[in-house]
C-alpha cells in the first residue's frame, strides 16, 4: 500500500463557492497535462465531493492525482472508445485514462438503451477511478432512473478467513428516485473503512476504531500508520462484506475486462497513486418494471422507515452539507487552499 502525502491540515478556514473551486481544480488538472474535457470532469467530481463533505475523495486527493499524472501512470489526454455491443450493453475502453470521462462519453448511449430496453449495462475497462462513486450514480436518479455501480481498487483488504490482502476497498453505489425529496443514494466501501479515511487519520495523528485493520504481522491495530505501512484493511461485516468485495472484483474487473485489484503492479512506477482497474454500471428504467409508480413506492418505503424512528437516510448528511456549502461556501483550511493554488501555478 502507498501512503500519499496529501494536502496538509491547519486551523483557519477560508471558504470558496462551488464554481470557484471547480475553476481552481480545473487549472490544476490542466497544468498537469490533462485535456480540457478531462480537467472539467474531474474538477466537477472532486469539488462536488468536497462540497458534500465527502472529504476522503475531495481536495485531499488532488496531490495524488497530480503525482499520478506527473508519473505518466495515467493518460490525462486519453480519448475513451465507446463500443455499442448489444441492445442493453455498452463497453468503453478508457484507454488508460480516468473512469469519469469514460462514463461521460458513454452516458447518452447508456440512457437511450436503458429507456428503450428497460435496462442497460456499462462496462468500463482500462480505467482509473480515484474518486467517490456516488457522483456516478446520483445524476441517473434525478432523471428518474435507478443506477447501481461497482468499481474495484488496489489490493489492501484481507478477504475474510485469509491472512494476506487481496481485494481492493471496492465500493458499491446505488441511486433511486423518490417522489418527494432527494433521490435515495448510498455509496460505501466494502472495507471496514475507506483507504482515504485511514490516510486522513494518519495525517491528523488520530487512532481508528477497533476492527478496521491489521498491522504487518496480521495483528489487529487501531494505528492508521501501521495499516498503511505494511498492514491491511479488513472487509466490513466479516464474511458478508468479503463476499460483496469478491462480487465487485468479478463485476468491475472480470466482467469488464479490467484488472483485478491484485493484477496491476505500480511498484516500479514512482508517484503512481490511482488504481488501474474497471467499473460496471447498471441502469434501470423503472417505468418498464412493476407497472406502479416507482418513485411513489420508494417514497412509501422512506415514509415507513421514518415511521419506525429512522432519523437519517444514507445521503441525508451529504445533502445537508451540500445545502450548507451552497449557502456559506465550501470551507477549506488556509494551508490546503494555499497548496491548491500553488499546484494551479497561482
Ligand atoms: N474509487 C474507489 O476505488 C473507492 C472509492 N471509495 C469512496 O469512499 C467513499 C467513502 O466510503 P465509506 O467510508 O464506506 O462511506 P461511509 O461509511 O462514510 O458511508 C457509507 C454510506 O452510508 C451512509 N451512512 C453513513 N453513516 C450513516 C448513518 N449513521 N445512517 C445512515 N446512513 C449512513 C452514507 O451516507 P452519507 O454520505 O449521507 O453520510 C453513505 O451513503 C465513498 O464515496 C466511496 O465511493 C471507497 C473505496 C474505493
Ligand atoms: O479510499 C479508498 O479506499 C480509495 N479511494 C480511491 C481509490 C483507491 C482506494
Amino acid at each position: 500500500m502507498t501512503a500519499t502525502p496529501e494536502v496538509a491540515v491547519s486551523s483557519t478556514t477560508p471558504s470558496l463557492d462551488f464554481d470557484a473551486l471547480v475553476v481552481l481544480l480545473e487549472q490544476i488538472f490542466l497544468r498537469h497535462g490533462t485535456s480540457a474535457d478531462v480537467a472539467k470532469t474531474l474538477a466537477l467530481n472532486c469539488a462536488g465531493a468536497e462540497r458534500d463533505g465527502a472529504h476522503s475523495h475531495g481536495v485531499f486527493r488532488i496531490p495524488g492525482y497530480v503525482s499520478t499524472l506527473k508519473s505518466g501512470w495515467v493518460n490525462g489526454q486519453a480519448v475513451p472508445v465507446v463500443e455499442d455491443v448489444a441492445s442493453g450493453f455498452v463497453r468503453v475502453d478508457a484507454a488508460n485514462g480516468f473512469a469519469q470521462p469514460a462514463l461521460a462519453a458513454a452516458r447518452a448511449l447508456l440512457v437511450e438503451k436503458a429507456r428503450s430496453a428497460g435496462i442497460a449495462v456499462l462496462a468500463i475497462r482500462n480505467s482509473h477511478h480515484f474518486a467517490a462513486l456516488w457522483p456516478d450514480v446520483e445524476p441517473f436518479a434525478y432523471e428518474g432512473l435507478v443506477a447501481l455501480s461497482v468499481v474495484n481498487s488496489m489490493t489492501c483488504v484481507v478477504p475474510h478467513g485469509a491472512d494476506r490482502p487481496l481485494f481492493g476497498t471496492n465500493p458499491i453505489a446505488f441511486a433511486a428516485p423518490r417522489a418527494d425529496g432527494e433521490p435515495i443514494v448510498f455509496d460505501l466501501a466494502t472495507s471496514a473503512i475507506a483507504h482515504g479515511d485511514v490516510q486522513i487519520a494518519a495525517q491528523k495523528g488520530e487512532r481508528l476504531p477497533a476492527g478496521m485493520g491489521v498491522d504487518s504481522l496480521g495483528q489487529p491495530t487501531e494505528d492508521p500508520k501501521a495499516i498503511l505501512e505494511g498492514g491491511a484493511l479488513l472487509p466490513f461485516g466479516g464474511h458478508k462484506g468479503s463476499a460483496l468485495s469478491m462480487m465487485v472484483e468479478l463485476l468491475a474487473a472480470a466482467l469488464t475486462g479490467g484488472n483485478f485489484s491484485f493484477e496491476f503492479d505500480w511498484k516500479n512506477h514512482p508517484g503512481a497513486k490511482t488504481p488501474w482497474t474497471g467499473q460496471l454500471l447498471i441502469v434501470i428504467d423503472p417505468s418498464k418494471a412493476a407497472g406502479q409508480n416507482f418513485a411513489e413506492r420508494s417514497q412509501e418505503l422512506v415514509r415507513q422507515m421514518h415511521s419506525v424512528g429512522l432519523k437519517r437516510l444514507p445521503g441525508d448528511r451529504r445533502h445537508h452539507q451540500r445545502a450548507q456549502s451552497n449557502a456559506q461556501g465550501i470551507q477549506l483550511n488556509a494551508q490546503t487552499l494555499a497548496n491548491l493554488r500553488e499546484l494551479a501555478g497561482l
